[in-house]
């Protein structure tokens, strides 16, 4: 069975913990296909020290069963300089990209089923002097894809973003008809053939107070959104108008609907999270591999503390295991 691939992010963070955490899962936890962690041995095997656990690393070289309870499959990539817990280092961005190339070329070119991502510190990276604003982003061009959209889910609500990683400022003249022509017609497609709703309810965002209060507090629903809405609704397909993001977040109106599409990252993401934290799951849509992620984000402050949850993680990789098969 092809394995799934998962890339501890940010060496000083928390995804070396939480994928440590991932060795003692009992059996019906596990996923039925080999994960193979992408990290530097050294690192992981210090911070399991510090962390009391007692996990055993074996290099992955296209084993096709899990690894036993207690191990991991590993395929080393080196660190560039040696990690403090919690103390960012740009000289160690090259190892986190490298991470994100070995395991996107993996799937790409057939050897991995998917991605699954522990975070990574964007900033880190931006200041060693590369351009990066997200995994997202990142698998989107390395895959050579137009778009991909970004989309957070829990149980009971899946929240996606016609914006991802853009300063509030650029917001508006980012979302044009096209883009979110482009955006619902990839969560359409991705619902049905992810998720197997076959006529998805989507809920969508207005952009501003009250879906700019028939045009006196904004004119983005009225020139942009609410047209291209009516086209997905002339062709058959269930999205409403835009609503307030304030009454649209609330469980009357959530209970019926399979997704909501806001309009940027801060608009969707904190209901999502305030419902979720911890057990949500972060996928792209859009993309020719499947690439889940936790929903947090580093957290320096309990690198090696053994208070990080692993909650999150532990969804994504089933969830993405669970879309594997599916494809199989
Ligand atoms: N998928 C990714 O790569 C993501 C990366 N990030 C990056 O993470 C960095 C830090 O972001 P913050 O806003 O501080 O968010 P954060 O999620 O790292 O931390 C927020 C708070 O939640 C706690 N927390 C986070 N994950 C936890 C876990 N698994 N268990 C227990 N507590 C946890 C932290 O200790 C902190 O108090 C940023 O550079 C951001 O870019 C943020 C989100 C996703
Ligand atoms: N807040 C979620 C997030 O920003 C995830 O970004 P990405 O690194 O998965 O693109």
């Amino acid at each position: 069975m092809l394995p799934l691939y998962l890339t501890t992010g940010e060496p000083a963070g928390i995804g070396i913990d939480i994928t440590l955490a991932l060795a003692a899962l009992p059996f019906g936890q596990r996923i039925d296909r080999p994960l193979v962690v992408l990290a530097d041995p050294a690192l992981m095997l210090r911070r399991a020290r510090k962390l009391g656990l007692d996990v055993n690393l074996i290099d992955y070289m296209g084993q096709e069963i899990p690894a036993p309870i207690g191990s991991l499959y590993i395929r080393p990539v080196p660190l560039r300089v040696s990690v403090v817990d919690g103390q960012l280092n740009p000289l160690n961005a090259p190892y986190v990209l490298e991470q994100l190339s070995v395991a996107a070329d993996a799937c790409l070119h057939g050897r991995a089923a998917g991605v699954v991502t522990a975070p990574v510190q964007k900033s880190v990276i931006n200041e060693a002097g590369i351009a990066f604003s997200g995994h997202t982003e990142y698998f989107q061009e390395r895959a050579g894809v137009a778009k991909v959209v970004m989309m957070l889910a829990t149980r009971t609500l899946r929240v996606a973003l016609a914006t991802t990683h853009l300063p509030l400022r650029a917001v508006p003249d980012a979302i044009t008809p096209a883009l979110l022509t482009q955006i619902l017609t990839i969560l359409i497609h991705d619902l049905r053939t992810k998720f197997a709703i076959a006529q998805p309810k989507i809920l969508v965002c207005g952009l501003n107070p009250h879906a700019g209060e028939g045009g006196y507090l904004g004119r983005e629903e009225i020139e942009v959104i609410e047209p291209v809405l009516a086209e997905f609704r002339a062709q058959g397909i269930d999205v409403g108008h835009a609503l307030p993001a304030d009454t649209l977040f609330t469980p009357r109106l959530l209970k019926d609907a399979d997704a909501v599409l806001a309009m940027y990252h801060d608009q969707g993401l904190p209901v999502l999270k305030a419902l979720g934290f911890g057990e949500a799951v972060n996928i792209t849509l859009g993309l020719p591999f499947i690439r889940t992620s936790v929903d947090h984000g580093t957290a320096l402050d309990l690198a090696g503390t053994g208070r990080a949850e692993a909650g999150s993680l532990v969804v994504a990789v089933q969830l993405a295991n669970e879309l594997a098969n599916a494809h199989l």
